[in-house]
């Protein structure tokens, strides 16, 4: 049995879905019937439960961006650098292996040797090392509440995307802006990243931090390519002339625009496509519904 928190949410519901196909006996719980932000009612519940792995996949990211996360400030530090402390101290009570789904978004740029940021990188986007956004800097602190603790994933998503459009869905997003910011970043394909984390523990891979991207980095403007070749070829898609203009104009937080290595969760036997070929599968078999 799987305990599954922040099931009602979008990452939430795309664990929920795979968990059916793979008929995985699972309960998804909300904060509505049961308070699991408190450790007290999370203990209960995973003892009354008989739970053999927890998926924390509650947080706050704001909407429709994480820009909104520069408002609502304590809701945002509450469900990205609280929470994950909660769950680790009920998980360590219960003896419990879980896994949290953190973001790659606690980085920007790329590693001084034009690589991909690698796992045990110090995050240069967050409270310790700004500027970052408030969203990134929660989601830092919640992955330093749970450094040193055993029987634990952290699955590292980023800027998820697949084929079916909607407001959450990077490629539907791109195609929605006014204007788009021109960044290269490493992104997850939704469906591949549940699986991956899934694998992860039904294979018994080493515990630990993981970059749960798919290999290799994308630019925004091969993206508009590949959705004007697969998609909408009439397209026009105008960009910023740079971050200052975007933040002048569209956002209130800059964003972390980063490329990260996925060769530690690929290296340990979980299969994720090559970006560009994700990117093509989901607009090749795009669905206005799911
Ligand atoms: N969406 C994205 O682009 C990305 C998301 N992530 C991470 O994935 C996790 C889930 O995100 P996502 O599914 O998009 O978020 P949603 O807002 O869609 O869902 C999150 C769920 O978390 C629960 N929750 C628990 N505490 C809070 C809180 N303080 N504020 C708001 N909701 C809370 C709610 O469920 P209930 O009330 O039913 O218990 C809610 O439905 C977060 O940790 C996020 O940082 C990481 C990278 C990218
Ligand atoms: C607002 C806006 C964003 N963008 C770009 C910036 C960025 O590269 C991309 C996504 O930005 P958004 O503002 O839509 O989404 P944002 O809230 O920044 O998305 C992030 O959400 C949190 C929860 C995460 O953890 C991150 O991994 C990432 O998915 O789109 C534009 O091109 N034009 C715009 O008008």
């Amino acid at each position: 049995m799987i305990l599954l928190l922040g099931g009602s949410g979008f990452i939430g519901s795309a664990f929920r879905r795979q968990l059916e196909r793979s008929q995985i006996q699972y309960r998804s719980v909300s904060r509505s019937t049961c308070d699991y932000t408190k450790c007290d009612q999370l203990v209960a519940l995973i003892r009354e439960s008989k739970a053999s792995f927890l998926i924390n996949a509650a947080g706050y990211t704001g909407k429709p961006n994480v820009d909104a996360c520069e408002v609502h400030k304590a809701d945002c530090l509450l469900g990205n650098a609280v929470l994950p402390g909660v769950v680790r101290q009920a998980c360590e009570l219960c003896d419990l292996p879980w896994g949290h789904v953190s973001s790659g978004c606690i980085y920007r740029g790329c590693r001084a040797d034009g690589g991909g940021f690698i796992e045990n990188d110090v995050p240069n986007f967050c409270f310790r090392s700004p500027p970052c956004s408030f969203y990134s800097g929660c989601k830092a602190l919640g992955e330093e509440c749970l450094d040193g603790a055993d029987l634990t994933y952290i699955w590292r998503l980023r800027i998820p995307f697949d084929q079916c459009d909607g407001e959450r869905n990077y490629l539907s997003k791109l195609q929605r802006y006014d204007r788009l910011l021109n960044a290269t970043n490493s992104i997850s394909h939704l469906g591949e990243f549940v699986v991956a984390c899934l694998q992860s523990w039904q294979q018994r891979i080493e515990p630990g931090i993981y970059n749960v991207v798919n290999p290799g980095a994308v630019s925004t403007q091969e993206v508009c390519d590949l959705i004007r070749e697969h998609l909408l070829q009439d397209k026009r898609f105008r960009f910023f002339d740079d971050e200052k203009e975007f933040m002048q104009l569209a956002a209130s937080a800059p964003r972390s625009s980063c490329v990260l290595s996925s060769k530690k969760i690929t290296d340990a036997g979980i299969k994720l496509t090559e970006v560009h070929d994700a990117i093509e599968f989901a607009l090749k078999n795009w669905s206005r519904s799911r």
